[in-house]
């Protein structure tokens, strides 16, 4: 399935997959004498949908961390649209169109769901305090077009009806939709999403896997998702990569991945939660 880096291919089941827009190479991170990522290299095609999979303690997180900018590598590279990125904070890296969720909800429990929302459009605000504080000219355009981006994402997600709900007071299912509205305000063109099926029950989880195949389809957002339902997993992705103890084990389509007999002996076989 892999193509020439500059190429773009159609899928068996008819999705065209773009270039190459990331490449992690030869990346290893450590937590003092923790190796949490071992000298893995992968590359991330634009409008795919790309898991990592693996066990727990596994290093993706970590690995997606990486790809955030939450933490520098002490070795290796990541390269992003054919330049090397140089070390940078996380706001950086937002502001370069990549937004993520979190394992565990990172929401504002006593603001409302539009409120949260919202704040995923700090990126995209450039109007100065004094301009905001007088209303005046820019502000009130960039309110407008703020406004009218989450109201947008408010509606694709199928959240009107909680809209002026205190995120605290909502179920979790609908806590991590609201998640990932906040994130998608942003306009990523990668989208991280750690663990977004995790805690839901079979309902809330097919309802996150067609807004996940729909924000992909909709709007062509490349999407790179940490995810333990291997259910899940293999028919929602593209590509897979798996990792074990820090080192990268396998890396292809979903059957590629499921016929991998490394993967089998370490993850699929296995029991885990
Ligand atoms: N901030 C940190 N400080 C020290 N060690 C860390 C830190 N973050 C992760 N680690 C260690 O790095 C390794 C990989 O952890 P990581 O959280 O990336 O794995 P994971 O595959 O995401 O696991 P899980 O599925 O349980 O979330 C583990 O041994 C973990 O204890």
């Amino acid at each position: 399935m892999l193509d020439a880096k500059s190429k773009s291919f159609t899928t068996a089941d008819g999705r065209t997959i773009g270039p190459v827009v990331m490449e992690m190479r030869n990346i290893t991170l450590r937590f003092g004498g923790v190796v949490a990522i071992k000298d893995i290299s992968f590359d991330i095609r634009e409008g795919e949908i790309r898991a990592i999979i693996g066990p727990n303690g596994a290093g993706k997180s970590s690995m997606l961390n990486v790809i955030s900018g939450f933490y520098n590598p002490q070795e290796g590279e990541v390269i992003y649209r054919g330049a090397k990125r140089p070390p940078m904070r996380p706001y950086q890296v937002a502001r370069q169109g990549i937004a993520r969720t979190f394992q565990n909800i990172a929401l504002f429990d006593g603001m409302s769901v539009l409120d949260n929302i919202m704040t995923g459009r700090l990126n995209h605000m450039k109007a100065s305090i004094f301009d905001q504080a007088f209303w005046w000219g820019r502000a009130q355009r960039e309110e407008v077009e703020n406004r009218r981006k989450a109201e947008e994402v408010i509606d694709f997600l199928q959240i009107q009806n909680i809209r002026k709900t205190p995120v605290g007071r909502l179920p979790y299912g609908l806590k991590k939709r609201v998640e990932l509205a906040r994130a998608l305000v942003a306009e990523p063109s990668i989208l991280l999403l750690d663990e977004p099926m995790a805690g839901m029950n079979v309902e809330e989880k097919e309802d996150m896997s067609r807004f996940i195949l729909d924000v992909n389809d909709e709007f062509g957002t490349t999407i790179v998702l940490i995810e333990h339902d291997m259910g899940v997993v293999m028919d929602l992705s593209d590509r897979v990569v798996v990792m074990d103890y820090g080192r990268k084990i396998g890396d292809g389509t979903p059957d590629e991945v499921r016929r991998n007999q490394e993967v089998i002996d370490a993850y699929l076989g296995v029991a885990h939660d």
